[in-house]
C-alpha cells in the first residue's frame, strides 16, 4: 500500500464521519458559501500575472516537517506582498498539518488573489465544505478518482462557482479527463507514489495537453530560472510549496523568488 493509498483509505473514513455529524444544510447556510469566488483562470491569464501559486505546507509525507513555525497570517500578507497569482492552502492535518482554520484565516486576509484548497477530493461534500470556508478552487487529482468522479466532482464545482485544478501524472490520467473543456491542468511533477521529483516531468506531458487548456507545473519548483524554461512549453501557472515554506520567512522567500522571474 502507497502512502497515497494510506491517505485516500483515511480520507474516505474521515468524511463518512464528517457528514455523519454535519448537514450539508449547515454548509449552504453558513455566510461564506453566499461569496462570488474568484477566478482561478483570470488570476493566472491577466496581464503581468506572475503565475506563482504559493502554497502553505507545514509537513509532509516525503519530507516531513517543513516548516512549523511560520504563521498562516505572516505567509498570507507576505505571499500577498509578493503579488503571486494564487495561494494554495493544504487543508489535510492528518499528513501535512493544515486545517480549514488555516483557509478561513487566509480568508480574512486575502479578499484579492484565489485560494486553492489542497486537499484530496473523494467526496462532494469536501466541495460544498470548500465554498463554505471561503476557497475559490479545489484540486481534483486523476490518479485517486474514475472519469465519472472527475466530470461530476468538476461539475459540482463549476456549479459552485469554484475553479477547478485537475492533476495529473501520466498520460493515462490526462485521458481520464480529455472530454472535459475549458479546463485548468497541473502536471506533478512528483510522483505521489515513490515521491519521486523530476521536472522534466512536465515538459515530456505539456505537448499532449490542448490548447484550450491552461497548463500548471506544480512541485519541485526551486529556481527562478526553472519558471523561464516552463514558460517556453506554454506554462502559466507554477505550483510552489517547499521552496518558500522551507524559509523562516516564506513570505520573503516568495518575494525574492518573484523579483527573479521578472
Ligand atoms: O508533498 C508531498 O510529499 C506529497 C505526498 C503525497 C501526496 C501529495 C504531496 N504533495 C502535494 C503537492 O502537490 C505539493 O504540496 C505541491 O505541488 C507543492 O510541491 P512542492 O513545491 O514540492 O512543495
Amino acid at each position: 500500500m502507497t502512502i497515497l493509498d494510506k491517505i485516500i483509505a483515511f480520507k474516505k473514513k474521515e468524511i463518512a464521519k464528517i457528514k455523519a455529524e454535519v448537514p450539508i444544510k449547515k454548509l449552504v447556510e453558513s455566510p461564506k458559501f453566499k461569496r462570488t469566488p474568484l477566478s482561478l483562470k483570470k488570476s493566472l491569464l491577466e496581464v503581468g500575472s506572475t503565475g506563482i501559486i504559493a502554497e502553505f505546507k507545514r509537513q509532509s509525507p516525503s519530507k516531513g516537517i517543513i516548516n512549523d513555525k511560520a504563521t498562516i497570517a505572516e505567509v498570507t500578507n507576505g505571499y500577498l506582498d509578493a503579488n503571486v497569482a494564487a495561494q494554495s492552502i493544504l487543508t489535510d492535518t492528518s499528513f501535512f498539518g493544515g486545517t480549514m482554520a488555516d483557509l478561513m484565516e487566509a480568508r480574512v486576509i486575502n479578499q484579492t488573489k484565489p485560494i486553492l484548497r489542497k486537499d484530496f477530493v473523494v467526496d462532494g461534500f469536501q466541495i460544498v465544505e470548500a465554498k463554505a470556508i471561503g476557497a475559490d478552487a479545489i484540486l481534483l487529482i486523476a490518479s485517486c478518482l474514475t472519469s465519472v468522479e472527475l466530470k461530476n466532482y468538476g461539475n459540482l464545482a463549476k456549479d459552485l462557482g469554484l475553479s477547478v485544478l485537475y492533476e495529473i501524472h501520466t498520460q493515462e490520467e490526462l485521458d481520464k479527463i480529455n472530454d472535459l473543456d475549458d479546463k485548468i491542468i497541473g502536471i506533478n511533477n512528483r510522483n505521489l507514489k515513490t515521491f519521486e521529483v523530476n521536472l522534466e516531468h512536465s515538459i515530456k506531458l505539456a505537448n499532449q495537453i490542448p490548447d484550450n487548456s491552461i497548463k500548471v507545473s506544480e512541485s519541485g519548483i526551486s529556481d527562478p530560472k526553472i519558471i523561464t524554461g516552463l514558460k517556453e512549453f506554454g506554462f502559466q501557472g507554477f505550483l510552489i510549496g517547499e521552496n518558500f515554506m522551507k524559509e523562516e520567512n516564506p513570505g520573503e522567500a516568495c518575494q525574492d523568488f518573484i523579483n527573479q522571474i521578472r
